[in-house]
């Protein structure tokens, strides 16, 4: 029981255990290094949970900690008892399906456990309470039907809530740019927008109508959208911090704006200088406005998963402000991981808090990828409804209120993936790498996009051909 307990935990926590029960840690790795040479791991023995399980699981961030004497937490998703090294353990779940192949050694001897697992797999090998240990082919072959109907299941599950279409929200030309040291020159910006709406996007968010002081990179904002407003085929909205900014952005020829507000009390004084409640009253003005106008409005939570100065976010403080922006107007919410700190188990949680207060379809997700999650924090997003995605040509992005964090996820990796999982999106990848191309070589270094790396090496290695 003890050596079950120890080979569930990371290496600290083990050797915790160890010592407090007085087993040396050398008997106990040597004795597990041996169990594991005598039971391999085969292919077929490969765990069985669900993807959205294993995320839960192995996430630290779905884990808080409960301050025990071993460090062992409880998983806030579903409730299962984890650790801090990201190993979450549900015992009887984690023995069926992380360790199948300890089933035949170590089961048999608690005959109670041992009718737990049989039943589960469909297979009863108990009659009237005695274990029968021949088993014949007929057994086998609906085992390997109930195995096969179960892995068929665990597929569907997984992809049967990913919509159909995706829309993405390319945020290049505005978020991706905004962080730029060195001023971008207007008729670069301009070409950028054309050749991202040539690409099939339908929404390019072209500029901000925001305080050049704040930002100086976006001081051309007029520039830019008197030159662009009336390109056909994308919707092109744009940032606007209050009235003024919203009075620009229509004189300029926007359409659409988008008004940006936090759940983190610090960074909306940082970024926009003022409370969330006072960004919440002056964002009402603005939809007022945009309503007399048939201005669509869409608006922005930052920071909800976690903040540069206050840490972590709670959901519920997210879901407050996107309920204010839906309440006010705005048709669309984007969720922003601003410095891009989010796991598929901090996401889900927060998602799941706003989704109880804004319907899903009006939902967005705007990701970060400082830590390299919004692959991972994309999928689960669309797994759980939601259909509009923002991301950046070849990565590009930051906010200068926003210390460390890394540009937004890569459109180019954003419709790879979705391409792979037949999400039509409407974008031409070939169009797409071309657009990211142009503006990293203006702005002098590589795509940080992994699929356009690939794609363009094997592009250039089948020239070679
Ligand atoms: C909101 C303000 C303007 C308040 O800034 P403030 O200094 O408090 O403004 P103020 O009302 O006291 O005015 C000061 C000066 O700014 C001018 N001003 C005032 N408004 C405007 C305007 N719209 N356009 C042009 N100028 C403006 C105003 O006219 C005045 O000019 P002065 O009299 O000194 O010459 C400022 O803080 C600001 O512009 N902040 C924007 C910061 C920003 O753009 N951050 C990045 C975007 S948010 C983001 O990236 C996150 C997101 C959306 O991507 C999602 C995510 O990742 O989480």
């Amino acid at each position: 029981m003890l050596a079950k307990k120890a080979l569930q935990l990371c290496s600290w926590q083990r050797t915790k255990l160890l010592r407090a029960s007085m087993i040396p840690v050398s008997t106990f790795e040597f004795a597990s290094a041996m169990s594991s040479m005598e039971e391999p791991l085969g292919l077929d023995k490969l765990p069985s949970m669900s993807t959205i399980d294993r995320i839960q699981r192995f996430s630290s961030g779905a884990c808080r900690s409960s301050g025990d004497e071993l460090g062992m937490g409880h998983c806030f998703i579903d409730g299962r008892n984890c650790s801090s090294s990201n190993s979450c353990e549900d015992e009887s779940e984690y023995t069926r399906d992380t360790f199948p192949w300890r089933r035949h050694t170590r089961g048999l001897a608690n005959g109670e456990s041992f009718m737990r697992r049989t039943r589960s797999t469909g297979v009863s090998h108990v009659a009237n309470g005695s274990i029968r240990h021949s088993r014949n082919f007929s057994d086998y072959q609906n085992d390997a039907q109930s195995r096969n109907k179960d892995v068929r299941g665990r597929a569907n599950k997984f992809l049967k809530d990913i919509p159909a279409f995706v829309k993405i929200v390319e945020v290049g030309p505005r978020d991706g740019l905004q962080n730029e040291k060195t001023i971008v020159p207007t008729d670069i910006k301009i070409e950028l927008i054309r050749r991202l709406v040539a690409s099939g996007l339908p929404v390019v968010e072209a500029t901000s109508f925001v305080s050049p002081k704040w930002v100086p990179q976006l001081a051309d904002a007029r520039d830019v959208m008197k030159a662009v407003h009336s390109l056909e085929g994308s919707k092109l909205p744009v940032l606007t911090p209050n009235l003024k900014g919203f009075e620009a952005a229509v004189a300029a020829g926007a359409k659409e704006v988008a008004v940006f507000a936090s759940a983190s009390e610090s960074f909306s004084k940082s970024n926009i200088n003022c409370s969330i409640e006072e960004s919440i009253a002056r964002y009402r003005v603005v939809t007022q406005a945009a309503k007399e106008h048939s201005i669509p409005v869409r608006g922005y939570v930052s920071c909800v998963v976690g903040c540069p100065v206050e840490g972590p976010i709670s959901p519920a403080k997210v879901a407050f402000v996107a309920k204010a922006l839906h309440d006010m107007g705005c048709y669309e919410i984007s969720l922003g991981d601003t410095i891009g700190v989010g796991t598929p188990g901090t996401v889900v949680p927060m998602l799941e808090a706003v989704m109880a207060v804004v319907p899903v379809e009006k939902l967005a997700v705007h990701f970060h990828d400082t830590y390299g999650q919004s692959l991972p924090n994309i999928l689960v997003s669309l797994q759980m409804g939601i259909s509009t995605v923002d991301s950046s040509v070849a990565g590009l992005g930051g906010c200068p209120y926003a210390k460390g964090a890394t540009g937004n996820v890569a459109t180019e990796d954003v419709v790879y993936m979705l391409n792979g999982l037949g999400v039509k999106t409407n974008v031409d990848l070939a169009k797409l790498l071309a657009a990211g191309d142009f503006i990293s070589k203006q702005l002098g270094r590589a795509p940080v996009s992994k699929a356009a790396v690939a794609l363009s090496r094997a592009v250039a290695d089948a020239s070679k051909i």
